[in-house]
């Protein structure tokens, strides 16, 4: 559904050229909830606003729904956007409009009849869940409803794609997570393929497929969500994961563990479905002569399943800890042995 191919911008400022995207080339599937990660600064802005041209690419390709943008006149640039609708953080309404005209914005640009986006405005209103408020303005809505009219508006031409640039960042969790249950029945129902940009892994956790982790201009690890919760491999990606499965309580804890048991070891450990089943620490303490405490267990949902993490403390002695840690990793758990003190 849409491919970029070694895309780069360069911005000319007063200090010298801005790399802001480095050479990214991604692939998103049609239908697939896609989420791009990185500090401020990473180029997320960037790489999502060159998926419609609100920003051109210095250099590289971008194709979104067959159509090679870069290679389009203005016209048919005109017409290519309209299979790609984009919200925004700070919605980006008109605010002398009503609720209803807001949405009608983009039929009336596109050259649709009265009776006919009347009736698509209706249509839209119910599916954003904003019943009852066509009438009212921007400036009487919370912010979750005026990210709906932001929705209802981007989907009113039938897109195939949209773009999400921080689309809960300005709004508080319980909204968050009301707008994101949105994201996801829209995706299900019409099969539109979302691509967005966030800082807070809870919005990769909850909603997406697929996560791109962006760092300085470029994507530094990519793949479906579980593999990259379950074995980030960059330092910049497992700084995002424990944001979720880290709470500040449970690095306290460890900290504590490991002054009260300085011979000892915290591990982690990472089980995904039926892995989570087994009776693993029993099997533990059976074999081998090893004291386990538990530290910290936690049960993370994402999108497409769950997974456990653990964090444990082995005491004994240290050959007899490491044959335990050797005998868990030949269960195919994830073990991360924690030494910070
Ligand atoms: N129009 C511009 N002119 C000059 N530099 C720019 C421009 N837009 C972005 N940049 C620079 O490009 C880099 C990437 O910015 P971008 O906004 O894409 O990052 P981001 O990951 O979206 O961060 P944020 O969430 O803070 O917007 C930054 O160094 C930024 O200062």
């Amino acid at each position: 559904m849409i491919s970029l191919q070694s895309i780069r911008k360069r911005f000319e400022t007063k200090n010298g050229p801005v790399h802001a995207v480095d050479g990214v080339d991604l692939t998103i599937a049609e239908g697939e909830i896609f989420g791009v990660i990185g500090y401020s600064g990473a180029g997320k802005s960037t790489l999502i606003r060159m998926l419609n041209m609100l920003e051109r690419p210095t250099e590289g390709d971008v194709t979104v729904a067959g159509k090679k943008l870069s290679a389009l006149s203005t016209k048919e640039l005109r017409r290519a956007r309209q299979e790609i609708g984009m919200i925004f953080q700070h919605f980006n309404l008109l605010w002398s409009r009503t609720v209803r005209d807001n949405i009608a914005f983009p039929l009336e640009i596109a050259g649709v009849a009265k009776r006919e986006r009347e009736k698509r405005v209706n249509e839209l209103i119910e599916l954003v869940g904003l019943k009852g408020r066509g009438d009212s303005y921007p400036s009487q809505l919370s912010g979750g409803q005026k990210q709906r009219v932001g929705i209802a508006r981007a989907l009113a031409n039938n897109p195939k794609v949209l773009l999400c640039d921080e689309a809960t960042s300005a709004l508080d969790p319980k909204t968050t997570d009301s707008i994101l249950d949105l994201l996801v029945d829209i995706n299900e129902k019409l099969g539109l393929t979302i691509v967005l940009i966030t800082h807070e892994m809870h919005v990769i956790r909850k909603i997406c497929h697929q996560v791109a982790v962006m760092e300085a201009g470029k994507v530094v690890e990519q793949g479906p969500v579980l593999d990259v919760f379950r074995k980030p491999k960059e330092e910049m990606t497992k700084e995002f994961v424990k944001q979720i499965t880290e709470p500040e309580e449970t690095t306290d804890a460890i900290k504590q563990m490991l002054a009260d048991h300085p011979e000892g070891h915290i591990v982690q450990l990472t089980f995904v479905g039926e892995e989570a089943e087994s009776p693993l620490i029993t099997q533990l303490i059976r074999t081998f002569d090893v004291e386990v405490n538990i530290v910290q267990g936690k049960i993370t949902k994402i999108h497409e399943g769950s997974y456990g993490t653990l964090f444990v403390a082995l005491n004994g002695q240290k050959e007899e800890v490491e044959r335990a840690i050797a005998f868990i990793q030949s269960k195919k758990v994830e073990v991360e042995v924690i030494t910070y003190a």
